[in-house]
This record gives C-alpha cells, structure tokens and sequence, in this order.
C-alpha cells in the first residue's frame, strides 16, 4: 500500500486511537488508505482477542486487508446502518470538520458509507490539517464523460487532471470501473458551494469534498494523538 506524507508512527497513532472507540456489537464502516489501515489492523488484533464487530469495507483494499485481518464482513444492503466509520483524509480543517478525500480513489463508496454511519471518525496525521483547503478535488468519472466533465469543471474555475496510473500504462481505473479527474481550484473558499456545483456536474458519479462530515477526528503527531469531537 502506498503512504502518503506524514509519519508511519504519527498515522498509527491516529488509527488505533480510533479503533480504540469501536465497541462490541457494532457495525464499523472499514477506510481506506495507509492511516485507516492502521483502525483496520488494531481491529483485527481486537477482533482475535473476542470483540465481536462486522465490518463493511470503503474499498477493494480495505476489505482486503480486512480480510487478512480476520474481521467478519458484510455489504451495505445487508444491514439497517453503520455505527461508525474510521477513514482517512487528504486534508483536513479541524475548525469545520470538512475534508478532501479520494487520494486512493476510493471517495464515491467512502461518501457512501460515510452518509449511512452514525459517527465519522477520520483519522489524519498532522501533515493534512489546514485552515482552508486547497487539495485538488478528485472525482469520480464515467469512462465516456471525461472530457465533458473536464470542460465543465474549468466552467466552475477549477483545472482538471486526468490521473494516470503508478504501475500501469494509462489512468487510474476505479473499483466500480470509472476515471478519476483531480480538479485544482486553488484555495476553495466555500467548499459547500464548489459541492453542490460539482454534484451537478453529469457524468460525475461522486466528487471527494466531504463539506462539515466529521463527527470525531484523531489526529496523530510524533509525540501523541489529539482527538475531537464535534
Ligand atoms: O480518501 C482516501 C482514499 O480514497 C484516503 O483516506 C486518503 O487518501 C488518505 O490516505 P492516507 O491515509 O494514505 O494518507
């Protein structure tokens, strides 16, 4: 798995303080990315040692390494809802709880899951925290609308990147088969706005701005981890 920024142990930190918070009998939304790995392996160690949870994974990675972590799984049409998810970020503002996700490409089901869980519990190194967010936004595209979306998006005043594969030649595919556009706004003064129009956007099947979504954050730092509810 690829990590991003800040440190491994800074990332830990966060993971399993938010792992921490998962309680028997819960229903745990399973992230994406190198720091909610962390959630992932800390529940594992939890589930071996008698706690009993279900998981329901953000991504094809995710219930990967759920998979080898040993956590029961299941789908989201199996359940009534989640109690809590545990997830990473791109950036991160700790004054509104907003984020940008999707560095792993994975934000549509992340938002998904996201929307049915009770609690957000996003776990970030102290690398993404920001005052006002200025990440690229990724979106999800269809195949045969990229370059429709991309003229669109340069209609809201953003500059759109088609993302190209690490290890392969040609672009990211997503697990649900689609491209991934990252849309440089600069800096975004009204995340709420720039979502409502990029949800309009046809041919965008999700964008990675997660406008007030937190309900908890962990953030971890060389020397500890700090924690917020909202
Ligand atoms: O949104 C995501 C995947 O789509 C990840 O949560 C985000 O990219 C953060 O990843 P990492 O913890 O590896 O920095």
């Amino acid at each position: 798995m690829k990590s991003t920024g800040g440190s491994d142990a800074a990332k830990r930190r966060a993971g399993e303080a938010a792992a921490d918070t998962v309680e028997p009998g819960m229903v745990v939304g399973l992230g994406t990315g190198s720091t909610a790995a962390y959630a992932i392996e800390a529940l594992g160690d939890a589930v071996d040692d008698g706690l009993d949870i279900v998981g329901v994974p953000t991504s094809f990675g995710a219930r990967q390494r759920a998979i080898d972590c040993g956590i029961p799984l299941c789908s989201l049409d199996e359940i009534d809802g989640i109690d809590i998810v545990i997830d990473g970020a791109d950036q991160f503002v700790r004054d509104t709880g907003s984020c940008i996700k999707g560095g792993g490409a994975a934000h549509s089901r992340e938002k998904l899951v996201a929307s049915a869980a009770e609690t957000v519990h996003l776990v970030v190194d102290e690398t993404k925290l920001t005052d006002a967010l200025d990440h690229p936004v990724p979106l999800e595209v269809l195949p045969d609308a990229h370059t429709v979306v991309a003229d669109a998006v340069r209609s809201l005043g953003g500059e759109p990147t088609l993302r190209d594969a690490a290890n392969k030649d040609g672009p990211v595919v997503t697990d649900n088969g689609n491209l991934v556009c990252d849309v440089d706004f600069g800096t975004i003064s009204d995340p709420a706005s720039i979502a409502t129009h990029l949800s309009a956007v046809t041919g965008v099947v999700e964008h990675g701005l997660f406008v007030e979504c937190a309900t908890t954050v962990s953030v971890g730092q060389a020397d500890g981890v700090s924690t917020t509810t909202y």
